[in-house]
């Protein structure tokens, strides 16, 4: 099944005969509520506000949406009256609840026959809260708590010009259904209230951007402006002149005084993307602007007090910059004193059909009518894909397929052939050696034969391997491409 916000709609939960299991005739209010684990294991407690809850269930290659929000509770189970249903041998008639109120979304296992396991940890006759990320596993069926983090506008644009900071061109839908993804926003969430300046790292495209805008707005400072500067997109001779402002005369041409980006984020934040590719130059500008808090406009004598929270980003390997000398050491320390990475889409596996889900409803509204489904297969096939320009290329390979199936549903066939093919691989992949090929040799037939030895189902091939599902798929994905 295809990833759809569907919300099966059979049955009540609500009656008190739905809260016992049938085999283990425990009622529900012998339970006892457990500590929260959840904050040590995932470290979640800055995302609570689920406003825009989401589960996404996950059993072998099949995929839903359940949209949380709107009814207080959900029965998990076997039985025909379960609002989730989960349906192995594994899973007792009325196995779990899910709660969802004020706010806050709990799991209780209703004395099931095997338990429920919250990430990892066995649950039994017992309620605890879950949140973002955290994983509830019944049986063979998956259940990922996700949410929308916020909603941010996004802008496209390289460089923004400072008498139209907030220029906006579409808003963005924040999807969290990875624990890391939810540990990151959860830790920036944190940092927002302070003045720390934070450095912000990931590969192209992760979302770097997305959650510098989500730190703005979780700050004091959201109703000031976001000045986002790309400093690989302005001539290295502008950038000065662009960042610190110029008085008249400073220059040929200066033919009146100017403020800089960094006057035009008083009172809120300047984002500098792309810091990496700062210019010698204004490295040791910017590193004074820091220090002291003032700057001084090119041609300018007089400092001008700047009240700004800086916020930086980079795809580049920053350390290795400051050791090969082309990023300043000082300037490292001074704009690293809290720093999150953006995991790659490729570790973010739920997300990738959220996001996918998310993309293919916003083309649909653009275009009119109802939103063509994703197939099964073509879902796998985009887990599989390493996605090397991450969220960016996974929505123009959405886009692609979305002109290509002409409304009708999503299949292999109508997405981009590099990802047909899974043939994305990193440019500076070096030869693999001879032990290297050996050791994948002996990995390819282990894994081969417990496919076989489980009769073909990959999620209790991955469990007598002792690895996850998803290294399994994308183990396999890469045989492909081999063969
Ligand atoms: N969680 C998300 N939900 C929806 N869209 C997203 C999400 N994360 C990223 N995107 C979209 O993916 C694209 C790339 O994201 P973004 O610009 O934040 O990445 P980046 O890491 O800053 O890229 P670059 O390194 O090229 O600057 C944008 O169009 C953005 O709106």
């Amino acid at each position: 099944m295809a990833v759809r916000g569907n919300v099966a709609a059979h049955g009540s939960a609500g009656e008190s005969d739905a809260m016992v299991d049938e085999r283990s005739h425990e009622p529900a209010d012998e339970t006892e509520t457990v500590p929260l684990f959840r904050e040590d294991l995932i470290g979640l407690d800055g995302i609570q506000d689920l406003s825009e809850p989401f589960l996404i269930r996950r059993s072998g290659n099949e995929l839903s949406l359940f949209e949380l929000r709107g009814r207080r509770e959900w029965l998990i189970g076997r039985a025909r009256d379960a609002q989730i249903i989960a349906n192995d041998a594994e899973v007792s008639r009325h196995h779990a609840k899910l709660m969802f109120a004020n706010g806050a979304l709990t799991v209780e296992d209703l004395g099931s026959r095997n338990g429920t396991l919250v990430n990892g940890h066995a649950l039994r006759s017992a309620t605890v809260r879950i949140g973002p990320g955290d994983i509830v596993v019944i049986g063979e069926c998956q259940l990922i708590v996700a949410t929308q983090a916020g909603r941010v506008w996004g802008s496209r644009s390289s460089t923004v010009n400072p008498s139209n900071a907030n220029a906006t061109e579409h808003q963005v839908d924040i999807v969290l259904a990875d624990p890391e993804m939810a540990r990151v926003y959860a830790s920036v969430r944190k940092v927002a209230r302070m003045m720390t300046t934070v450095l912000i790292l990931g590969e192209t495209g992760s979302g770097k951007d997305v959650l510098a805008q989500q730190l703005h707005q979780w700050s004091p400072r959201a109703d000031k402006p976001l000045v986002r500067v790309n400093c690989a997109g302005i001539p290295e001779t502008l950038l000065e002149s662009e960042l610190f402002g110029y008085e008249r005369g400073a220059f040929t041409g200066a033919d009146r005084r100017k403020a800089g980006y960094f006057e035009a984020a008083q009172g809120g934040t300047i984002f500098l993307d792309e810091i990496g590719e700062l210019s010698a130059t204004a490295q040791v500008k910017l590193l004074n602007v820091l220090e002291n808090r003032a700057l001084t406009r090119l041609g300018g004598t007089s400092p001008i007090p700047v009240d700004v929270r800086v916020v930086c980003a980079t795809h580049r390997d920053l350390q290795a910059f400051v050791g090969s000398e082309r990023f300043r050491a000082d300037l490292y320390y001074r704009i690293s004193p809290f720093m999150v990475r953006v995991p790659p889409l490729r570790d973010r596996l739920a997300e990738i059909c959220l996001l996918a889900e998310i993309f293919v409803n916003k083309l649909a509204s653009q275009v009119g009518g109802p939103p063509p489904t994703i197939a099964p297969d073509a879902i796998t096939m985009l887990m599989a894909y390493p996605w090397p320009g991450n969220v960016r290329e996974l929505r123009n390979a959405v886009e692609h397929a979305f002109v290509m199936a002409d409304g009708a549903t999503l299949r292999c066939e109508h997405f981009p052939s590099e990802i047909q093919s899974g043939a994305a691989l990193p440019p500076s992949r070096p030869p693999m050696s001879r032990i290297r090929q050996r050791v994948n040799e002996v990995e390819r037939k282990t894994i081969e034969e417990a496919i076989a030895a489980e009769g073909g189902n990959q999620t209790r091939a991955a469990a007598r391997l002792g690895i996850s599902r998803r290294t399994l798929v994308y183990k396999l994905a890469q045989y492909r491409r081999e063969d």
